[in-house]
């Protein structure tokens, strides 16, 4: 019995499970964002015993020149552990975002074939996995229900039309803001949610009144008045308290400096959240903790969770990322401006030291080189557009001229916007971007985790496992050949991308468990069985380090073993991507940690590990004949 036959079963149901797995949408992402609180708000919050109840008794509230902040008491409690929860929170408010409106359930989340969810069916948009979900979400559903239809009937699609055509559907900045505004007229204006969701930060009175960010506002805030149907008399807006354009701005700007991104088990983002305690979260670039989502479960209303990335002692901030901590410093340190109005001083931000976000790495001596800066030349820096690149340790020239890696760099920042807007619409012409710019940087010793190499490795990892499993699986032996080919390319861009994020994310981030899991699911994928080799843990060790090992530069093609040194690599990577997701995604979450993701990768590690032992018996016995 050869290790491929008995794997062969497998094959179509990982192909099915690879091809509802959905790319990283965007625009989809909902930030967090600031503007720095005044002392008057601290005191508002503190005299008031009833808010933030569902904070636990170990963390408190402080103030600091961040504005509140959530702390670990300081006193009568032990420090959090790694991977410990540290908020558990049932948000009140959620929704998806339009895309994956035909493809979860709106009430907890799961998501499903679309054949198997139903419609609402008034509204004809969302659509529920069961008829108790269907049920539980109609509080909040009833008049969400009446103002989409109301949308969708004067704009051009209409509620009767293909129900796949989301085009007109409010988007879900809208959609979350009138089921806020909602639940704060039925929870009442004193209740403690209303309150909470009032002691917000705004950057309202921070906004020039010509900037960007501003008109965004408005123009939300025009949207806002025609989904809750009250264009005619601006007064109707009085019952939440809203008074003026102004107090309308001020809601609109708590909502995008406070707001989650919700996202599914392995980090895809699928809706917006709203939830105040673990609002009061600042940020860091290096965070202690994350916002995660990681077990949605069927029927049950899925809770927002805070789970510590490392240990964190009596007296310390918690602290998560607002943002996207794959990229640089300046880029990184620009969006917390734009988008929530402060600067960011934190460790990763204040260390001097080379940051493989934005390096060269010499072939030779393996030294970080920082980039050539793109504009101007700065003091001390020899990066002047016509001279060489040169590392400062062995001497060795990396780029021939500095405006050779910067043009590139550039082309590839703008290839990467176009690849992501189109990756939903023409994943083709996506991957041409990809391809095509990945092919532009390999002659330039840029480090993996580089910007915007490793963005553009994601991406393309996200799209070529799309573009395998979408299709028909292959009916003849060349066609095998062809996909095995493609999986064995996906493997190798899914170590890239496992070595780019552990080289800037901490073990046990999420970001790089979900790497690990993908890279060890890739590999479990039967590839040609003609080429089974023998099993030889020493070989795929090797591998396996060599195929993961942060050191490794684009260009380089570590060999993917086939056969049954293929298992034992998936075994491994597998093994670790379990480990990282217990933290990541929480120890107590996904019955034995990690969420779904953990759950999923210790499923697969039982059927790799019962196949194996399958084999070896089988094998035993042949060479006893
Ligand atoms: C989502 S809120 C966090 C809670 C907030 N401090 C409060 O008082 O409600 C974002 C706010 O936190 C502050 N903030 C968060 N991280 C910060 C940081 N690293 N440096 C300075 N201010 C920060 C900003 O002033 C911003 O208004």
């Amino acid at each position: 019995m050869s290790f491929a036959q008995l794997r062969q079963n497998r094959q179509a149901k990982q192909a099915s499970s690879f091809a509802q797995r959905t790319p990283l949408d965007k625009d989809s992402s909902v930030h967090q964002g600031s503007i720095q609180p005044t002392e008057a708000v601290s005191k508002k919050w503190a005299g008031s015993p009833e808010l933030y109840k569902d904070l636990p008794e170990f963390v408190e509230i402080r103030s600091s020149e961040s504005g509140r902040g959530l702390y670990v008491r300081s006193e009568g409690v032990k420090s959090i552990k790694a991977g410990s929860t540290i908020l558990l929170l049932p948000p009140l408010v959620n929704v998806l975002s339009t895309r994956c409106l035909p493809s979860h359930c709106s009430y907890c989340h799961v998501e499903g074939p679309p054949s198997a969810l139903k419609h609402c069916g008034k509204c004809k948009v969302v659509c529920y996995d069961s008829p108790v979900c269907q049920r539980n979400d109609w509080g909040k559903h009833k008049q969400e229900c009446h103002a989409i239809t109301r949308w969708m009937a004067s704009g051009s699609g209409g509620p009767s039309g293909n129900k796949a055509d989301n085009t007109s559907v409010p988007t879900e900045a809208i959609r979350v803001l009138g089921r806020l505004l909602w639940e704060m007229e039925r929870s009442g204006p004193g209740s403690s949610w209303s309150q909470e969701i009032a002691h917000m930060q705004s950057h309202r009175s921070s906004l020039p009144p010509q900037s960007p960010a501003h008109g965004t506002l408005a123009s939300l805030a025009h949207s806002l008045a025609k989904y809750l149907d009250i264009t005619q008399d601006p007064s109707a807006f009085n019952r939440w308290g809203i008074q003026s354009a102004r107090d309308l701005v001020d809601l609109l700007s708590k909502f995008t400096t406070n707001s989650f991104t919700l996202t599914d088990p392995v980090l895809t983002p699928i809706g917006v959240c709203i939830s105040p305690s673990a609002a009061l979260i600042n940020h860091s670039c290096a965070p202690n903790a994350v916002v995660v989502f990681p077990q949605p479960k069927s029927s049950r209303p899925n809770p927002l969770m805070v789970i510590a990335l490392r240990d964190i002692e009596p007296g310390q901030e918690i602290l998560s990322s607002y943002i996207d901590i794959t990229l640089p410093g300046p880029r990184r340190r620009h969006e917390l401006k734009e988008n929530y109005m402060f600067d960011c001083n934190c460790s990763a931000c204040s260390n001097s030291e080379p940051d493989p976000r934005e390096s060269l790495r010499c072939p030779k001596c393996t030294s970080l080189v920082p980039l050539p800066l793109v504009e101007a030349v700065t003091e001390g820096r020899t990066d002047l557009p016509g001279s060489p690149v040169i590392c400062a340790r062995c001497n060795s020239t990396l780029v021939n001229t500095a405006d050779e890696c910067q043009d590139a760099i550039k082309i590839c920042r703008d290839a990467l916007d176009s690849a992501t807007n189109a990756q939903f619409s023409d994943i083709t012409r996506a991957l041409r971007y990809t391809t095509n710019s990945i092919a532009l940087l390999r002659p330039i010793p840029l480090h993996i985790a580089c910007d915007p190499l490793l963005a553009l490795t994601r991406l393309h990892q996200t799209l070529l496992i799309s573009k395998i499993f979408s299709g028909p699986p292959p009916s003849s032996l060349g066609e095998q050949h062809s996909r095995d080919a493609e999986v064995d390319e996906a493997c190798g861009i899914a170590a890239r991308n496992v070595a780019g994020v552990s080289a800037i994310l901490p073990y046990g981030h999420p970001v790089r468990g979900v790497a690990l899991a993908e890279l060890g699911k890739l590999l479990c994928v039967d590839v040609d069985p003609s080429t089974e080799t023998s099993p030889s843990s020493a070989s795929a060790s090797a591998s396996a380090s060599r195929l993961i090992s942060g050191t490794r530069i684009v260009g380089e093609n570590a060999a993917v073993p086939r056969g049954y040194a293929r298992v034992e690599l998936a075994i491994q990577v597998l093994l670790r991507a379990r480990d990282e997701l217990q933290i990541g995604f929480g120890r107590e979450t996904g019955d034995g940690g990690g969420g779904q993701a953990g759950r999923d990768v210790r499923g697969m590690l039982q059927e790799l590990e019962r196949e194996v032992e399958t084999w070896r018996k089988v094998n035993v016995v042949e060479r006893g004949r």
